[in-house]
């Protein structure tokens, strides 16, 4: 390292002086760099000050145009700086004109490299501040290390640098990812972490950007599914692709001009819309690509109609699919929806699912979506905020299904101590231990036999438990303890508040049996999304036996109306609870009296924290109530069922229509800020 060091210095002497080549020190890459900063114009001995950083209002543009970019690479460069803590380093992410939008590191390292203005708002174009690594792998569009005097100019040599860059679902390139650090903390790992936390950022923007679509996961080996390298494509619902990362262009040899023109299934050479029929989207199979290579797939049908319109195109469902290992699992209820059209009422039926259905349009589309799958096999994972009814969910599907006869068990997978999860999940044989039960345990597994196996908060799970899990799904036996392996039979469902997929990345959930319990989600929404909430309180208030004819105090209606709900129907069902309770005699209006202290100054709180933009808006929409003249900006109908913040959000995005989704007229007609208008337009997290 010494001696190529003190080499690449006399090269760079001879160069400076002599003008000589610096083609024989520096990697091919490299040298090109160099010759293109020095026609540049780029001074390699510049020791002026950098120019300052960009701040204020110009960044906050720049910022705003990046929104989802740092959105998905922040949690990202979390993980990336928590590998590199302590080593003198940070990790940089930067736009697609290598302007610094964020940077993470340590301490003492950050102000070092605040010297040299590798900090947010500062622009690292190659043909500004010479070879570097984020200039460079821009320009390059590819992976770039840059270490020490390889950088061009001087005053940067004191750091080691691996870059990599970050590309759209199209191919474009939209940023890169850099670990900086001086040269103690430079590894030959560096590139590979920025290449993969690269790819980590591109696959999480992909899978979010498009729920709607079909996605397909390839990898030339089963275990890679899941992991960095996958290779993810996006379908329409004609079968063209539109979108991919960059490990499936390459699998594909894919360029940007296949985009929208590709039929993905000739490109294939696969029927994917089996895999789509098969209702188990997430269950693996294998292709053959016509040059002979071998690919693992497995296909998510996202929230689109696809399913169901191949269906109504009277596509046969083969019991197994060529080349994969997939069966698939006809559904008696799908058959039966596919072979005659039947009205909506007829596809209702009144079973512990349509209990559910209060009117709200998301929540039906749940209910709906969770109906086709109760009479096959498919492992189904609810996801929601706490207290959005997953349990209940979970339930009627069980109840709706054909095992509704047989045990419901449901295990609370973050409560079980790590010390009883053997026994109380696997049980044990007859004298398995001391202190064990004479007759043995069954462990809850087995009592499941037969019925269905409620997986709850399945996201806390600890590592070594997910690993015994994964097991038991994948051969459907159970080894108690001090016993024989006995077979299981159980359909599984699972539920979890947090985001499992950045559990995945973050390596604190299996990829693998995250594919395993994922053969179809569903997302519920928060109750403050939700539009039935009269109809909830009345169904509610009939289950604590509420007097006839019990109503609401306007006032406090209006509040709860407004009222964000965080614990959502939970909240809801305990505050009822205690209203009921408090009713006196024959006292028949729930007012404030009756309502709990805590919930009460929640449910106060909530108004004094409207946003100034939520102030006008509710002003508006007053005013417009009582017949006033309607505001321009918020044309978009009062719908005061809804929190207020979702009301201001809709408002907002009926503005953004009006202007042509100018949104610098829409912040100035509000008299708000650009970045207030961007966050009201991001769509509402309902997970963790
Ligand atoms: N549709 C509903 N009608 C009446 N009560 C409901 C409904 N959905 C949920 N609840 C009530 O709300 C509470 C929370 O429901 P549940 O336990 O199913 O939520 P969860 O999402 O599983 O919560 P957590 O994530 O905290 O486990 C329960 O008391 C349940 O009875």
């Amino acid at each position: 390292m010494r001696h190529e060091t003190s080499q690449l210095q006399q090269a760079r002497r001879q160069w400076l002086e002599q003008g000589q080549s610096m083609a024989a020190a520096l990697d091919g890459r490299l040298a090109q760099s160099w010759l293109r900063s020095s026609q540049a114009g780029v001074d390699p001995q510049d020791t002026r000050d950098v120019p300052d950083p960009m701040s204020g209002s110009r960044l906050s543009d720049v910022l705003d145009s990046n929104v989802e970019l740092l959105a998905h690479a922040k949690p990202v460069m979390d993980f990336l700086y928590h590998q590199i803590r302590g080593s003198r380093s940070m990790v940089v992410l930067a736009d697609a004109h290598s302007m610094v939008l964020h940077t993470q590191g340590d301490r003492g390292f950050l102000n070092k490299a605040q010297r040299v203005a590798l900090s947010q708002g500062a622009c690292w174009k190659e043909n500004s501040r010479g070879t570097n690594a984020i200039g460079t792998a821009l320009f390059e569009r590819m992976p770039v290390r840059v270490r020490g005097g390889e950088h061009f100019m001087a005053q940067n040599a004191f750091l080691h640098c691996a870059a990599a860059p970050i590309f759209t679902a199209q191919g474009a390139i939209a940023g890169v990812i850099d670990i900086s650090g001086e040269p103690m903390a430079s590894h030959s790992h560096s590139l590979g972490m920025a290449n993969m936390a690269a790819r980590m950022i591109e696959n999480s923007w992909l899978k979010a950007a498009y729920p709607q679509h079909a996605r397909i996961h390839l990898h030339p080996r089963v275990e890679g599914l899941g992991s960095a390298a996958e290779g993810i494509l996006i379908m329409r619902d004609d079968g063209c692709l539109i979108g991919a990362n960059q490990a499936a262009m390459h699998m594909l040899r894919l360029s940007s001009s296949d985009f929208s023109s590709t039929i993905l299934q000739e490109r294939l050479q696969h029927r994917l819309q089996v895999h789509l029929h098969n209702r188990a989207p997430a269950e693996v199979a294998a292709l053959r690509l016509p040059g002979g290579q071998r690919l693992f797939f497995c296909v998510h049908s996202g929230h689109t109609q696809l399913f169901a319109a191949s269906l109504a195109d009277g596509m046969e469902t083969p019991a197994t699919v060529a080349g994969s290992s997939t069966e698939a699992v006809p559904s008696p209820a799908v058959q039966a929806d596919a072979s005659k059209p039947q009205t909506e009422a007829a596809l209702q039926p009144a079973d512990a699912l349509a209990q559910l259905d209060t009117g709200d349009a998301q929540w039906r589309a749940v209910v709906a979506k969770v109906r086709r799958i109760v009479h096959s096999n498919v492992p189904l994972l609810i996801q929601g905020e706490s207290g959005t009814g997953k349990e209940v969910l979970a339930r009627a599907a069980h109840d709706s299904g054909p095992r509704r006869n047989k045990p419901f068990v449901a295990i609370n997978c973050a409560a079980i101590p790590e010390s009883l999860i053997e026994s109380e999940l696997f049980g044990y044989a007859p004298g398995a231990y001391t202190g064990a039960l004479r007759a043995g345990s069954l462990g809850r597994i087995r009592e499941a036999d037969g019925g269905t196996l409620f997986l709850d908060e399945i996201g806390d799970m600890p590592l070594a438990l997910q690993t015994r899990l994964l097991r038991v799904l994948q051969e459907r036996t159970v080894s108690p303890l001090g016993g024989d392996s006995v077979k299981v039979d159980f359909a599984v469902i699972s539920a979890t508040h947090c985001r499992l997929q950045d559990a995945v990345a973050q390596g604190r959930f299996r990829a693998d049996l995250f594919y395993r319990i994922n053969g179809f989600n569903v997302q519920l929404p928060a109750l403050r999304e939700r539009s039935d909430w009269p109809a909830l309180w009345q169904r509610l208030l009939a289950s604590h036996q509420a007097p006839e004819g019990t109503q609401l105090a306007p006032d406090l209606e209006a509040a709860m109306q407004r009222y964000d709900w965080p614990g959502n129907i939970r909240q809801l069902a305990n505050t009822v609870q205690t209203a009921c309770a408090l009713l006196q005699g024959d006292e028949r209006v729930i007012d404030w009296p009756h309502v709990a202290d805590d919930m009460r100054m929640a449910l106060q709180k909530s108004e004094s924290h409207w946003s100034p933009v939520e102030r006008r808006y509710h002003a508006a929409a007053q005013a417009q109530a009582q017949g006033g003249d309607e505001d321009l900006l918020f044309g978009a109908a009062a719908s005061p069922a809804r929190p207020i913040k979702q009301q201001t959000q809709q408002a907002i995005a009926a503005a953004m229509l009006a202007f042509n989704g100018n949104v610098s007229q829409v912040a100035r007609q509000l008299g708000v800020s650009r970045q207030t208008i961007y966050r009201y337009l991001r769509p509402t997290k309902s997970a963790g």
